[in-house]
């Protein structure tokens, strides 16, 4: 399956070698087998191996041509294919800047900038003119598929500012993604992003603060499954404990939950399906001591019950769980008080 996903990336890539030679302008085809750029994990959710940057350090560029790269695969050291999570051609894109010490990492994509907030929820929403690299990946990460959360550590790495621009506009300027060092938060937000494709966990137990051990036997459970957790809120008696639903099934949760059952004996268990996660970004946010308390208020006279708020421990975002049929108000409702007058 990653071998036929990959190959798309690559005729498309060799198409546009040739048209650019048949243009007159001098072009060479380069691959990830060509250069060594190495993934290793599994087939269709690959990550870079840190050999790869040895191997680009190795690669002669000639001024005078242009390299075209089919993005989103590597080969594994076993000289199969392997591809990235989807929407990954901005992974490659990042660390091909990385590999070559780019001074700047230009990611072109369909829309003029990265918003405020997604322009399926707002309508035409203000354009970003900078941010941070943490901001950019907390909000990817929430809900801004426009450029993938994973992309932003090659450039990292690299110290690499990105800008992303719209392939159909190269004039406009974008937004400007650049380190933490020396930037100043010139707005209350920086964006707001929101995610529906998440479930939770909420288990009580009295005196859950004083007994050592609950949360190690828990991560015991969800490890043997394999299982990944996002976020985990507690309280002195309860956690929460936030899951990306692709992570798991109706069977899995089912033997998930009798584990614990089991093992933990909590007083109240229960699996809440309809979760989403809205997160509002900013830099400097501990800085703004009633942020938190002027953004809560205006959801709460709409009449939205909040599952959980926790305050990053960043300290650059604040998440807000709802049920998911309230997600696109509270991003309208965050948006029309913060953003649209700012
Ligand atoms: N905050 C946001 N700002 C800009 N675009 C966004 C945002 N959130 C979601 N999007 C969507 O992301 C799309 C671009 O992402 P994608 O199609 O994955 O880009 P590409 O294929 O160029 O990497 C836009 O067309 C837009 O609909
Ligand atoms: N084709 C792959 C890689 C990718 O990111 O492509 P695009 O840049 O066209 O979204 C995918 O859709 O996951």
């Amino acid at each position: 399956m990653a071998t036929f996903k990959a190959h798309g990336e690559r005729l498309n890539a060799m198409l546009i070698t040739k048209i650019l030679n048949h243009q007159g302008i001098k072009t060479r085809f380069l691959e990830p087998k060509d250069v060594g750029l190495i993934v290793t994990g599994t087939p269709n959710n690959a990550e870079v191996n840190p050999e790869t940057y040895v191997n680009l350090k190795r690669i002669k560029l000639n001024k005078d041509e242009r390299i075209i790269f089919p993005v989103f695969y590597g080969i594994t050291p076993a000289a199969h294919i392997a591809t990235f999570s989807r929407d990954g051609s901005d992974i490659t894109g990042a660390i091909l800047a990385r590999g070559f010490n780019a001074n700047l990492y230009e990611n072109f994509t369909d829309v003029d900038a990265i918003f405020y907030s997604n322009p399926h929820i707002i309508d035409h929403p203000k354009p970003i003119k900078k941010m941070t690299y943490q901001e950019m990946r907390e909000l990817s990460y929430a809900g801004f598929s426009v450029f993938h959360d994973e992309a932003l550590i090659p450039a990292i790495q690299g110290e690499i500012p990105v800008n992303v621009k719209n392939t159909n506009a190269p004039e406009k300027t974008g937004t400007l993604i650049v380190p933490e060092e020396g930037f100043t938060a010139k707005k209350t937000i920086t964006g707001i992003a929101g995610g529906k494709n998440f479930a939770a966990l909420y288990l009580r137990k009295y005196m859950l603060n004083k007994g050592a051990g609950f949360t190690l036997k828990l991560m015991e459970i969800f490890n043997r499954h394999h299982v990944s957790y996002e976020h985990m809120p507690s309280g002195i008696d309860d956690l929460t404990v936030i899951f990306k639903k692709d992570v798991l099934n109706d069977q899995l949760i089912d033997v998930i939950c009798n584990e614990i059952q089991t093992s933990l004996n909590p007083d109240q268990m229960q699996w809440i399906d309809d979760y989403a996660i809205t997160m509002v970004v900013c830099e400097g946010m501990k800085d703004k001591l009633t942020l938190c308390a002027s953004l809560l208020y205006p959801i709460g006279k709409k009449d939205i019950s909040i599952q959980m708020i926790n305050q990053g421990a960043s300290q650059i975002s604040i998440m807000i769980g709802t049920r998911r049929k309230d997600k696109e108000t509270v991003i309208k409702t965050i948006y029309d008080n913060f953003i649209a007058e700012d």
